[in-house]
């Protein structure tokens, strides 16, 4: 591209791109992976407890404050809880994955136990930001294909930016899998 081009070039396939972020996805994927991370801290705070990886009340909390929230931010609700309900089985992935690799190997498992409390704290302030990003990228993420471009783009960048491992790739396909509108039935993938 010329220099000079103002950062948010509109492209030939009516895509943006930033000068940080090679995708207009960027932020959102970003803040994804944020949550993704959290399930780090999320397994820290419960592994050797016996607390449950799953809690299906905190689900059913963190699902009413997304419907309520998506309404005020005009969001479709329906789409933000099928989003959120991937973040949270992406949440799940991790920990599972953690947990056995810390059972598995006891010398990788955390030395410290964070608090749960402040944990969800973080979690209930990315809801908010990923609710606005959701309510910010609405137009391309029913434009299927550039979606699929700009989402490719975002995921890809992004895991080898924060250095993703296997365990948190898939945690990061599974949470971006509703990203985008789907369109019709795309075969084998
Ligand atoms: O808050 C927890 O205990 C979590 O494990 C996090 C989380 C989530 O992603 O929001 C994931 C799984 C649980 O079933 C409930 C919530």
């Amino acid at each position: 591209m010329a220099t000079g081009a103002p950062a948010n070039a509109e492209t030939v396939s009516g895509t943006v791109g930033t000068a940080k972020s090679p995708s207009r996805l960027g932020p959102l994927t970003d803040l994804v992976i944020e949550r993704i991370r959290v399930s780090d801290d999320v397994a820290a705070s419960k592994f050797g407890t016996g607390s449950p990886i799953e809690d299906s009340v905190r689900e059913a909390q963190v699902l009413e404050q997304v419907r309520n929230q998506a309404e005020a931010a005009g969001v479709n609700p329906d789409t933000a809880v099928a989003f959120f309900q991937d973040q949270i089985t992406a949440s799940k992935i991790v920990q599972k994955g953690l947990f056995a690799r810390w059972t598995a190997h006891p010398e990788e498992a955390p030395t410290t136990r964070p608090d749960l409390g402040p944990i969800r704290e973080q979690l209930d302030q990315l809801t908010t930001a990923l609710l606005q990003e959701l309510k910010d990228t609405e137009e391309l993420r029913e434009r299927p294909i550039a979606c699929m471009v700009q989402l490719a783009l975002a995921t890809g960048s992004g895991a080898v930016r924060e250095r993703l491992d296997t365990l948190h790739r898939e945690a990061l396909r599974t949470a971006t899998q509703s990203v985008c509108r789907s369109s019709e039935p795309t075969g084998r993938r």
